[in-house]
């Protein structure tokens, strides 16, 4: 049987990050692709160019046309832009037995703005109690809690400011950060350093959506929540590796890369 993997998230037209990155990513670790459209931007290599988010009711009536025949193994959410949205989606998720996986995204590679500011205190109140595993970057930790992390031995308070909201895991992004590219795993009992080394490669547009997809898929098949994301993070850095040149900006990933090395 092929998992069912949902995606909660917005479109980005460039198809770099958002649902477009989510889709192929799922696609590239062999489980069937779903996807609920939150909020549709305008957007390129160069920034965002404009957003418009759906209607409350088009997001539920989306999840529940899924869920209801088709059946989801692990659900995965990003944008999703209004306080309204992002409560509507964490009462979706709270009625279902998946594993859920929730990248808080805030804020664009290019600095515009996914989510409004009214809608951090859902995501913390809201949203993170009904994750399984939160994947919060820098910028997402420093909003949401106001820890600031300068170096890799701040991830671990800036882990704990996180499961203090509820999530079952917390797996810190340390992209932002100098150095290689070192992320941090806890439950606030088990620890797991997840290090790679950092590819000077400009092109890393969607990396976030990418991981978070990734984690999804494989928890879709069964696989524990370390595991998960240990092959998440072999994914993602064999994306950020093979990230190309896309429009005048900032390029994708590669979410084929493994098809065209055939590694
Ligand atoms: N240059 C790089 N080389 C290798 N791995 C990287 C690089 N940049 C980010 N990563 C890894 O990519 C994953 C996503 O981390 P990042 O901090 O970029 O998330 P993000 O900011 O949410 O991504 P997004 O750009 O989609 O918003 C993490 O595992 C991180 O360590
Ligand atoms: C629809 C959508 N969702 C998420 C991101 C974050 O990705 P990035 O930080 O790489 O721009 C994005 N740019 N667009």
């Amino acid at each position: 049987m092929i998992p069912n993997v949902l995606t909660v998230a917005g479109s980005d037209s460039g198809g770099g990050a958002g649902i477009q990155a989510d889709l192929k990513t799922m696609l590239a670790l062999g489980v069937h692709g779903m996807s609920v459209v939150t909020a549709v931007t305008a957007q390129n290599s160069l920034g965002v160019q404009g957003a418009w988010e759906l209607p409350v009711e088009a997001v539920r009536a989306q999840y529940r046309s899924v869920v209801d025949d088709i059946g989801v193994q692990a659900v995965k959410t990003g944008m999703l832009a209004s306080a309204e949205l992002v409560e509507a989606v964490a009462e979706l998720l709270a009625g279902t037995d998946s594993p859920a996986v929730v990248d808080p995204v805030g804020v664009s590679k290019h600095g515009d703005s996914l989510l409004a500011a009214s809608a951090l205190d859902s995501v913390r109140t809201k949203l993170l109690p009904v994750a399984t595993v939160a994947t919060p970057n820098l910028d997402e930790v420093a909003q949401l809690t106001g820890v600031r992390v300068e170096s890799e031995e701040q991830l671990r308070r800036a882990a704990a400011a996180v499961l203090a909201y509820g999530p079952r895991w917390v797996l810190i992004k340390g992209g932002h950060l100098p150095g290689d590219a070192v992320d941090l795993l806890t439950d606030g009992s088990e620890e797991h350093w997840l290090r790679a080394p950092r590819h000077d490669n400009r092109h890393t547009h969607g990396t976030g959506c990418t991981l978070a997809s990734a984690i999804a898929s494989q928890l879709a098949k069964g696989w524990s929540v370390p595991e998960a994301v240990t092959a998440a993070k072999e994914y993602v850095t064999g994306a950020v590796a093979a990230g190309f040149a896309l429009g005048g900006g900032i390029g994708p990933v590669d979410h084929g890369w493994e098809f065209r090395t055939g590694s």
